[in-house]
């Protein structure tokens, strides 16, 4: 594979304190995500899925070790130029969908084209437009959320953070709210951003049956990778 990684994390340590008690959650993790791929983190809950994520997406800070995420150190900005690293470069999708429930779908997925340089309004409704239609809902973005359905409200909460093209799409629990076939559908428009787009996708998930659509596997346990499979090897050994 001669792609270059967008996102490295080395030696990752994070703990957390609660009263008396101290809670090592990464334990000196490293590890290299490509683009162009759909990388899901598994493992047991309480493995430290969700803090790896929001350590590699910068919204969190290791106590120890480095993340280089698109060539920048993200410790060495500022919290603004960190903010904008994340307005510029990352979208983000969250188990809860995180929708407001007055706007439509197309209203949702404009909001974040008002952060950031100014564009015509006929040009952000034509990307919202686009986005909403990339993930199949073309035909329902005048729609507000309680009249779509949970996988529906998944794919708009896709289109929000697709709008402003990221180079870097991060899912905590994407598909965890959603029945299987929903989960698949969103899954599998992970799979097609990250092969078509040439994004970086980095799901965190603890349902297997996701396992089988992802490029890469990686396995956490007690805050440590133990596993890292791609899917061909996954083939090869079922
Ligand atoms: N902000 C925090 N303060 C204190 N403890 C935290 C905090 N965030 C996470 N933890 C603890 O860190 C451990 C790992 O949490 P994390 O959410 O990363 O695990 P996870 O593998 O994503 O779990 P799940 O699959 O249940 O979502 C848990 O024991 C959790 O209680």
């Amino acid at each position: 594979m001669s792609a270059t990684p967008t996102l490295i994390g080395e030696q990752l340590v994070k703990s957390f304190s609660s009263g008396k008690t101290r809670q090592t959650v990464l334990n000196g993790i490293s590890l290299s995500i490509l683009p162009g791929e759909l990388t899901l983190i598994i493992g047991p809950s309480g493995s430290g899925k969700s803090t790896l994520l929001s350590v590699l997406s910068g919204l969190l800070l290791p106590d120890s070790g480095t993340v280089h995420a698109m060539g920048m150190e993200l410790s060495r900005l500022s919290a603004e130029a960190l903010d904008r690293f994340r307005l510029e470069y990352c979208g983000f999708v969250f188990q809860g969908f995180n929708l407001f429930t007055s706007l439509t779908a197309l209203e949702n997925v404009l909001l974040p084209l008002n952060y950031g340089p100014k564009i015509d309004k006929a040009v952000a409704v034509r990307r919202a437009t686009a986005a909403l239609e990339l993930v199949g809902l073309g035909n329902r973005i005048k729609l507000r959320p309680m009249e779509l359905s949970g996988g529906e409200k998944q794919r708009v909460a896709i289109a929000r953070a697709l709008v402003k093209e990221p180079k870097l799409l991060f899912a905590d629990e994407p598909t965890s709210a959603l029945d299987s076939h929903n989960g698949q559908i969103v899954i599998d428009i992970l799979h097609h951003i990250a092969q078509e787009h040439g994004t970086t996708v980095l799901g965190v998930s603890h349902d297997n049956r996701l396992i089988k659509h992802a490029d890469r596997v990686i396995t956490l346990e007690d805050g440590a990778v133990v596993k890292d499979q791609r899917a061909r090897n996954m083939l090869e050994a079922a």
